[in-house]
């Protein structure tokens, strides 16, 4: 298997990884459920994807078969023909939806990627609760809520935990598989054999705010903005100087714009408000500014750079 999930014989010897998961159920065709659910459906699993409306989800068609092609490109380049039916078929695997009640009846996996904010999470995990079967696993993609927090809702918090992807999905190796309170052994376990069976590198973290990388990430973000402030630098100085001197394939402000101004923000908030008393968190006026004008970054065209609308 290749760090794209692929079963290409010729590219490893490494025997693919089995998974107890043949039919997963992604809420929410974002940036993120997009990527996960090409991923899970690039394993050879079955995807339904689900989001509010169908135009939504035309666009999530889009963007993941436009992402399916370049890997097809990469790994199949002597072999175009092979590359698109590796494609197609990846892509016939994924079946929308809009109605996730009726899309979870027969699911063993639920994984939830809609708007960073706890009440709506919780909104639609009580409705799944009662319709998933008793063996189906529950998990949130969340940035930055509490697993504990996000279960507190349903019956089943021994089945439930945290699987959290980095964007771009297709491309970032890593997965945080979290542990709940109350996530048992066995579910912890199934989520971690899943990840290894879709070709990403899990680690496994306690739920802690942001679990690792986040808990790094978002304050370097936060403290380059407020670097940017001060007028200490411009952002593009900030940017250049974070890959060329720390060499990160992309600078902060940039990463941020890619991230989305709006889940920083969310990310922040929530912080900020369980944690008064760490300046870390602090909010930030310029991002609340842009926030506010709906710049949210790449996906609005415009953050603190401008961008091409696709
Ligand atoms: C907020 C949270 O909760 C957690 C988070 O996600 S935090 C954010 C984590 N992500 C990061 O830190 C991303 C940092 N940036 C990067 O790693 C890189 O800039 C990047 C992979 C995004 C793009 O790489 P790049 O070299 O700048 O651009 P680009 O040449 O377009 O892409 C590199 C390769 O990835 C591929 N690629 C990029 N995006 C892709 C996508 N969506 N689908 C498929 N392939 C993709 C490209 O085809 C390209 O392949 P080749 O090298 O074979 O040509
Ligand atoms: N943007 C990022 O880099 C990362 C985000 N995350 C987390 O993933 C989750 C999703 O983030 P993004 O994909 O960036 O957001 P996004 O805004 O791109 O996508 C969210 C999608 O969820 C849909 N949605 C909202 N409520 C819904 C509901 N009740 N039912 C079905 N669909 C619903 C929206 O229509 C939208 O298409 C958030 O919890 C975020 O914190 C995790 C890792 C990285």
């Amino acid at each position: 298997m290749n760090q794209f999930g692929v079963i290409v014989r010729s590219f490893s010897n490494s025997a693919a990884v089995n998974s107890a998961i043949k039919n997963v159920t992604i809420i929410g065709g974002g940036l993120m459920g997009s990527g996960i659910a090409q991923v899970t459906a690039q394993a050879g699993q079955n995807v339904t994807l689900v989001d509010v409306n169908s135009d939504i989800l035309a666009k999530s068609q889009k963007s993941i078969n436009n992402s399916l092609g370049r890997i097809a490109k990469k790994i199949y380049k002597d072999n175009p023909q092979e590359g698109e039916k590796f494609a197609r078929e990846a892509s016939e695997r994924i079946k929308t939806a809009t109605d996730p009640v009726a899309a979870v009846k027969d699911t063993d996996l639920v994984i939830e990627a809609i708007v960073e904010n706890l009440d709506v999470k919780h909104a639609l995990f009580q409705k799944l609760d009662n319709a998933a079967p008793a063996h189906t696993i529950f998990a949130s993609n969340t940035s930055s809520l509490s697993i504990n927090d996000i279960s507190s809702v349903v019956k089943r918090k021994d089945r439930f935990g945290g699987l959290h992807f980095f964007n771009p999905v297709p491309v970032m190796r890593l997965l945080e598989v979290v542990r709940g309170g109350e996530t048992t052994d066995s579910t912890f376990d199934t989520m971690m054999q899943w990840g290894k069976s879709i070709g990403k590198t899990c680690v496994a973290c306690k739920d802690t705010p942001g679990f690792i990388v986040n808990r790094l990430l978002v304050p370097y973000m936060a403290e380059a903005l407020r670097l940017l402030e001060r007028g200490d630098a411009s952002a593009r100085d900030i940017d250049i100087a974070m890959k060329l001197g720390a060499g990160y394939p992309m600078g902060p402000i940039e990463l941020l714009d890619y991230v989305g101004l709006d889940t920083t923000k969310f990310i922040l908030d929530g912080w900020n408000k369980n944690y008064p008393d760490q300046p870390l968190f602090k909010p930030i006026p310029i991002l609340n500014k842009l926030v506010a004008e709906g710049k949210l970054g790449v996906k609005t065209g415009e953050g603190f750079y401008k961008y091409d609308k696709k």
